[in-house]
């Protein structure tokens, strides 16, 4: 596990897992699923979808390419994209 390079400021890399991680705290459930929404639409537009948890404010997002069995460029334009939400 390694922390990101600047353009992906904020995400772990799960080098063994292949996957990339970051965890997002809300002031409440509603900003919370607002910014699921957001990442919604994102992952909607882009064909690529986050593997996510939500419990009250707290959103954990983990990017990883199904077909590929690990991360590709899809995974860190996505992540950048989450990142510009916030
Ligand atoms: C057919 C469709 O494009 C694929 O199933 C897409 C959908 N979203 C996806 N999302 C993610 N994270 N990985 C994928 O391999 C993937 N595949």
């Amino acid at each position: 596990m390694e922390t990101a390079r600047p353009a992906l400021a904020g995400w772990t890399i799960e080098t063994g897992a292949s996957k990339l991680t970051r965890s997002f705290k809300f002031e409440s459930f509603t900003q919370a699923f607002g910014f699921m929404a957001q990442v919604a639409l994102l992952a909607e537009k882009a064909g690529h979808h986050p593997d996510w948890s939500n419990s009250y404010n707290k959103v954990e997002i983990t990017l990883s390419t199904h077909d590929a069995g690990g991360l590709t460029q899809k995974d860190v334009d996505l992540a950048q994209k989450i990142s510009a939400l916030v």
